[in-house]
């Protein structure tokens, strides 16, 4: 009988599952969207409930989809956002919401109520910084666990358990608590090339209860991802997904180092692990680069290592809004209303439909023209990388009286054309820290997209991989699955034999000394806009 892996991604608007044979092939997937709730003071929250309930529901219909059978499916793996889960006695949900509801017990990875405790964090100069990229952000979990110490001490006393995203899934679909060494490593200042917690810098920053307790509700077994967990999934988990129990399960990864793991070993083209730069692209971004000894770089995540390929170390960049920004800047534009109608009436979203439109005007090889004078610095949502300033603002320069469709277009690749120099920037601080890359492979939901792809090359001058698999995110997950059941020795093999390169995606040349000229513009509009924030 043939083996089937399933992977599972949640992302911070769906929860997604895919069907894979041995090869990589996606045979089906699919999607539901979760629930998100939006408050003032940078405020997100979602339900673990919520999230369980779409996992099933999309697992369900996947299986269906694929026309495969439960005993086919030799292995499971997660992947999910950076969120905080809050746990209380029994496992049930306890709030973290300062609306009371009990069902809101996830902090989101973009909540940013931490802002504060984040500030004073940094201001200890706690060595763990060092593996942070030297400043901590209020998207990880310490200066959340903080905000909640500080404002709400009964939740934080109550709560039995609090997890990352990815290890709460794990650990309802299989009851082990183990933690993966990417989680706690990128996000809750885990040492994993020391295997310890730091017990100094929770005594300093104000969370000694948890050093007090060593560890116990943040994490005592911390293992790799792929591991297999516990016995696979239980009883109650394989009725609520329609597979069998004790069906292997592995211990998961954030989403952004599983769209890693499912793009940046593919077989193919040139260079290897260490010279390619993940860029995965979807509300967020995340720029995964990894090397073999530790590079310290300011303002860009990490050196964390085994987080992502195993033995080495990971450097992490990105920006907090890349999809999200590109959806918050056309919304603005007076056509956005009217064409949205248009595009849902075509089945897409307004971004996709812009993408198309301009393919029409030309596409990437025509920027220059179609964008003319239009700039956008788009942080909306601060700066991760690498200057990891959560209080940057977003920009727009060039505008004119225009308002129609044409218009829209321009905004939209001029604001693409930002994440890419974005993209350049963090690049160029690798670059001055001895990490050179010399191509990109890109994936998350936005770099589907043909033209995307061509303007992150344009962008950045570098050469863009486009895997083969439609689902890089997905399918790095369910490489992990492959991994857990033994099919592959170790994650390396996995993206060997399951990824591929496809479509490669070259600068263009003819327009290389207007992007350098636009790149040196946005870096002073970017110094421009943190110049005026505190007047
Ligand atoms: N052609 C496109 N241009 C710009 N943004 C896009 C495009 N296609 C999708 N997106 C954006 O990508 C994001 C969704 O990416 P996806 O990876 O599916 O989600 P998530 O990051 O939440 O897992 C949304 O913000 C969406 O608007
Ligand atoms: O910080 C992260 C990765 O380290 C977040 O999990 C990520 O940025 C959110 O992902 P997405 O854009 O897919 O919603």
């Amino acid at each position: 009988m043939s083996s089937h892996f399933i992977g599972i991604d949640i992302g911070t608007g769906s929860a997604r599952a895919g069907v894979f044979d041995e090869a990589g092939a996606l045979l089906a997937s699919a999607k539901a969207d979760i629930a998100v709730w939006h408050a003032e003071d940078h405020i997100v929250e979602q339900s673990s409930n919520d999230i369980w309930r779409a996992v099933a529901a999309t697992v369900r219909e996947a299986v269906t989809l694929a026309g495969i059978s439960a005993q086919s499916v030799r292995g499971i793996g997660f992947d999910a956002t950076c969120s905080l889960v809050v746990l209380g006695p029994g496992g049930a949900p306890l709030t973290v919401s300062p609306s009371g509801n009990p069902e809101r017990n996830i902090i989101v990875w973009m909540d940013h109520r931490a802002t504060e405790q984040a500030r004073r964090i940094n201001e200890t100069g706690e060595d763990v910084l060092n593996y942070v990229g030297g400043s901590i952000s209020p998207e990880m979990e310490t200066p959340k666990l903080l905000w909640l110490a500080e404002n709400m001490p009964r939740t934080f006393a109550a709560a039995r358990q609090f997890m990352d995203l990815a290890d709460f899934l794990t650990w309802r679909a299989t009851g082990s608590p183990a933690r993966s060494t990417c989680t706690v490593t990128c996000k809750w200042t885990y040492l994993a090339h020391e295997a310890r917690w730091d017990d100094a810098y929770f005594r300093k920053v104000g969370l000694g209860a948890l050093a007090d307790e060593k560890f116990a509700r943040i994490g005592t077994e911390i293992v790799a991802p792929g591991s297999a967990l516990s016995n696979g999934l239980t009883n109650e988990a394989a009725a609520e997904f329609g597979l069998l129990p004790g069906t292997p399960v592995a211990a998961g990864m954030i989403d952004a180092h599983a769209g890693g793991i499912g793009s940046v070993g593919a077989r193919g083209g040139a260079g290897n692990v260490t010279t390619r730069m993940a860029y995965v692209f979807g509300t967020s971004a995340c720029t995964m680069t990894t090397t073999e000894q530790a590079a310290f770089v300011p303002g860009v995540w990490g050196p964390y290592f085994s987080a992502m390929v195993p033995g080495l170390w990971l450097n992490e960049g990105g920006q907090s809004a890349a999809g999200a920004a590109i959806d918050r800047l056309v919304g603005m534009h007076p056509a956005a209303v009217e064409l949205a109608g248009i595009a849902t009436r075509s089945g897409r979203s307004l971004s996709q439909w812009l993408a198309q439109e301009a393919e029409r005007h030309g596409g990437a090889a025509r920027a220059d023209k179609v964008i003319g004078g239009l700039h956008v610095v788009p942080e909306f949502l601060g700066n991760r990388a690498p200057l990891a300033n959560p209080d940057a603002r977003g920009l727009i320069a060039g505008l004119d009286m225009a308002t129609g469709a044409d218009s829209l277009v321009a905004l939209y690749l001029a604001g693409i054309c930002g994440l890419g120099y974005g993209a350049r920037q963090i690049l160029e601080a690798m670059r001055a820290c001895g990490i050179n890359i010399d191509t990109i492979a890109i994936s998350g939901g936005a770099g589907q997209s043909p033209l995307v792809r061509q303007l992150i090359a344009d962008t950045t001058g570098k050469l863009v991989y486009a895997p083969t698999s439609p689902e890089p995110v997905l399918l790095g997950s369910a490489m992990l699955g492959a991994v857990a059941t033994g099919r592959h020795p170790d994650l390396p093999a996995a993206m060997a034999a399951m990824s591929e390169v496809g479509e490669v995606y070259s600068p263009n040349s003819s327009l290389a000394a207007w992007h350098d000229r636009r790149f040196a513009a946005f870096e002073r509009l970017q110094a421009a806009a943190l110049s005026v924030l505190a007047v």
